[in-house]
């Protein structure tokens, strides 16, 4: 896949890519040397988490890190995050050409071949491609697509920046990473560890911060 997308380019390998609902969660991941992160906070107001949109900005920025907001595309406009992660109901709704030209990233959902058709439409800075393993994160209403449908896509997208997501324990983080994907997007493999430092540490070695 050669189509340059649309949104500014996100280095093709972005590593290890913690999804997290709070600011404490960036600052301690951001301290521990990740590189690539997402705020995900679901179901409040824009009133409600602005103060934790800015924040979380503002600690991406001091880090120098690629700092993704979730669904909240309006606030990553208004205070100019480093990008926002879409899924496909929110493309039926969010301003793409606002989020294109405040110059934010863009990275999309995808499940299936449908679905990567309509994204890949779109021209965003990266593809995510899930669920991968069944997960108790986030109820998905489609099956997991497993490690060969993931290499089956990751091989028609070629070069394009891809993200896996969904079950990514760390000990599948090689065989995931096998399929030539550029990162891997965890939830539970760093929240629900015992020891989230010892399990960041072993993801980054695993998976890398991403490519500058
Ligand atoms: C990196 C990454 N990939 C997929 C998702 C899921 O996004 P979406 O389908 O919009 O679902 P919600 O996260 O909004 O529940 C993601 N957040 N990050
Ligand atoms: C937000 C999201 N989107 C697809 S799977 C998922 C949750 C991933 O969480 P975990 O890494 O704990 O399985
Ligand atoms: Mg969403």
């Amino acid at each position: 896949m050669t189509a340059k997308s649309a949104f500014p380019a996100v280095p093709q390998r972005l590593g290890l890519y913690p999804v997290v609902d709070s600011v404490a969660w960036i600052a301690r991941l951001l301290e521990a040397g990740v590189r690539t992160i997402q705020l995900r906070i679901k179901d409040k107001r824009d009133e409600e988490i602005e103060a934790d949109v800015i924040a979380a900005i503002r600690l991406g920025e001091r880090f120098e890190a690629r700092l993704f907001i979730n669904d909240y595309w309006r606030l990553a406009v208004k205070h100019r995050a480093y990008g926002v992660h879409l899924g496909q109901e929110d493309l039926d709704v969010a301003d793409l050409d606002a989020i294109r030209a405040a110059g934010l990233r863009l990275g999309l959902s995808t499940h299936d071949n449908m679905e990567m058709d309509r994204a890949l439409a779109a021209r965003p800075s990266y593809i995510a491609l899930g669920h991968v393993f069944p997960t108790n994160t986030k109820q998905m209403p489609s099956s997991p697509q497993g490690l060969e449908q993931l290499a089956a896509h990751i091989k028609v997208l070629g070069d394009y920046p891809t993200v896996a997501i969904g079950g990514i324990s760390i000990d599948r983080v090689p065989a995931v990473l096998a399929t030539g994907v550029g990162s891997v997007a965890v939830v539970s493999a760093i929240t629900q560890s015992a020891d989230w430092r010892a399990a960041t540490a072993q993801l980054l070695e695993l998976a890398g911060a991403g490519d500058e």
